[in-house]
């Protein structure tokens, strides 16, 4: 794995010596934001109006944030208006490849695994090339490519997911709103958790190079999943009744879980399945439609088990665990109790 200077690529993996073995993620670069009537969204320039087909995404089955971006592409029924190249599992010496060249026999046998790329490159970065020739920064999923005007939107998956949540209602109809105005301040308040303590957390556990920078991560993410555990005894879902981005953003983390972070990434003081609601809750999560055909459990254990030489040297990729998440989970009776309480 790599990154871009100067719009060269550098195989290099990630330093942490100078943050104490800490593993620090770079800030995404690219913020521009699809609007509905094309003017400029919060960051970055004007220019990018919903339309039907204009737009393309770069994504990886095994990566959390691109997931989040799949499954809004799903939630908000966009699938016929935004098309969708998926990376090959193995991410080596060039990053996130097209072409399946440097991938295992295994890796090529994976469903879902190999698409069309929209344009003929063998490797992501030089995807970024094309429309940055001077780029300085890594080369991430996902990323939002605007077949018109032949640039990137956005490689922000955060800001990716608000875009798909409005900017093409008009078109698609669909009026769902996971960033419902009144839960606005208690979706952020979750988010920040969420997003320091777990989805950035497990990596911070898996990246660290020191005792104590693992130390420093691998227990405030438990805090939090401990938090939220006693959180989803009372209500369905972390705001309440209904699903909102809040809940998208932890489903991401807590479906790799159990079949990655757990032995990889050594987050290994109880797993999703030891926890009565979090396990429940993920199953829950799962059974929504359209979102089981966004997992892809060998997809992702390939991904993190032969890409990351640093922790896995010997490549090899474990067997299990086996988990159904297609057992029922109940939680449903939490939301008729909360209607029965009114
Ligand atoms: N802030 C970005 C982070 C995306 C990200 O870090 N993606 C990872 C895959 S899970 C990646 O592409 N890493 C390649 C690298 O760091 O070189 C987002 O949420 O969109």
């Amino acid at each position: 794995m790599g990154l871009l200077q100067n719009g060269q690529w550098v195989d290099q993996w990630y330093e942490t010596k100078e943050n104490g073995g800490t593993f620090v993620r770079e800030d995404a670069q690219l913020r521009n934001w699809i609007t509905q009537d094309g003017s400029a969204g919060p960051t970055g320039e004007a220019g990018f109006k919903a339309e039907s087909n204009r737009y393309h995404l770069y994504v990886s089955l095994a990566c959390p944030w691109a997931h989040r971006t799949l499954i809004f592409l799903q939630l908000k029924q966009l699938t016929d208006h935004i098309s969708v190249s998926v990376v090959e599992p193995h991410m080596l010496s060039n990053g996130w490849e097209f072409s399946g060249k440097n991938q295992s026999p295994e890796a090529k046998s994976i469903s879902g695994a190999a698409s069309v790329p929209l344009m003929q490159k063998d490797y992501l970065y030089q995807v970024y090339q094309e429309a940055k020739p001077y780029y300085n920064g890594r080369v991430t999923v996902p990323l939002l490519w605007d077949k018109k005007h032949k640039t990137i939107v956005s490689n922000e998956s955060s800001e990716i997911i608000r875009m798909f949540n409005s900017a093409f209602n008009l078109i698609t109809g669909n009026q769902e709103d996971y960033y419902p105005q009144r839960l606005r301040s208690e979706i952020d308040t979750i988010n920040e958790l969420v997003y320091h303590k777990i989805n950035n957390g497990v990596y911070r556990a898996g990246f660290a190079t020191t005792q104590q920078a693992y130390h420093d991560a691998v227990f405030p993410l438990f805090d939090a999943l401990d938090t939220l555990e006693k959180r989803l005894t009372t209500q369905r879902y972390l705001t309440g009744s209904t699903i909102t981005e809040a809940d998208w953003r932890l489903f991401t983390t807590l479906i790799r879980f159990d079949s990655v972070y757990v032995g990889h990434f050594k987050t290994n003081l109880r797993t999703i399945e030891s926890y009565p609601q979090l396990s429940g809750y993920l199953r829950d999560l799962y059974q929504q439609p359209g979102i089981a055909a966004t997992v892809n459990q060998e997809h992702i254990k390939q991904h993190y088990y032969y890409s990351h030489q640093h922790i896995n040297p010997t490549q090899v990729v474990p067997a299990g665990p086996i988990i159904d998440y297609m057992t029922p989970h109940f939680r449903d009776e939490l939301n008729n109790r909360l209607e029965n309480k009114r």
